[in-house]
């Protein structure tokens, strides 16, 4: 991520050609490119390095979620993808959020490489109140969160994965560092699709959000370099 934009476009495609010249197109108009299970399972890891080679920061997201050890030799995988952030499911418990973050740290230290920021999805964002109680979250969506959050960070996570609805109530308990990304963002004049969550690309910033994931208001606009300009401008960035 440059200093100045906190956008990470997802690119959920299979498609490697489309994934690379998208990505093209975006440079100087976000901060970062996420791939996503969509595009992995399609392409592997030659496809990571076709946009990684871009050479803007990687979110590698597999939210992993699996006993420990297996995560954890997933994660030194994920770090040879060159990953600056990734993702794995909070509700993996304590053990394997830990699992998780030392592998991270200790392949990257055996490669030379930068650790990526390991971030834990606490509760997706196209789930609702009602869809949170049917798969067990009981008590408000925001008090699941804040629990997941507290647990994440207790276990060594570097941040985690929320709604912008979540962001200020977990930055006050979490505190500066801790790094939250933030999908389920969607700019006024998109569509809302299967988000239930969501909030516009400022509302979140301002409410201290440090990632902005956005997918479909950009890839799925006309023109995906004049959606992600018009995103900067509503975050106040230079054009
Ligand atoms: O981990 C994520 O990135 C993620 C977690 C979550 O709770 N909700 C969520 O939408 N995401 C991802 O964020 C992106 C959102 O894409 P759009 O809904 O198209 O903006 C997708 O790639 C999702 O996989």
């Amino acid at each position: 991520m440059t200093a100045s934009n906190p956008v990470f476009v997802a690119l959920d495609t299979t498609e490697q050609s489309k994934a690379a010249a998208l990505a093209r197109t975006l440079i100087g108009q976000v901060g970062g490119f996420k791939l996503g299970l969509e595009y992995f399972i399609a392409n592997g890891p030659e496809g990571m390095a076709a946009v990684s080679e871009l050479g803007m920061p990687l979110f590698v997201d597999l939210k992993l979620h699996d006993i420990p050890n297996t995560v954890a030799a997933a994660m030194r995988g994920v770090v040879r993808l060159k990953a600056a952030i990734t993702t794995i499911h909070a509700s993996g418990g304590a053990a394997m959020i830990r699992a998780a973050a030392d592998a991270a740290k200790d392949e990257a230290a055996k490669l030379g490489l930068a650790p990526p920021a390991v971030v834990a999805v606490t509760i997706l964002t196209s789930l609702d109140q009602a869809g949170a109680e049917a798969v067990g979250f009981s008590g408000a969506v925001l008090d699941q969160v804040k629990r997941l959050a507290a647990l994440a960070q207790d276990s060594g996570a570097d941040g985690i994965v929320c709604s912008p609805l979540e962001v200020d109530a977990v930055r006050a308990l979490c505190g500066p560092d801790f790094k939250l990304v933030i999908p389920g963002i969607r700019p006024a004049w998109s569509e809302t699709g299967d988000q239930k969550r969501f909030l516009t690309p400022a509302e979140a910033r301002a409410k201290g959000a440090d990632v902005l994931v956005i997918g479909r208001p950009i890839t799925g606009a006309a023109d995906p370099a004049e959606a992600a300009g018009r995103i900067k401008t509503e975050l106040g960035l230079a054009p």
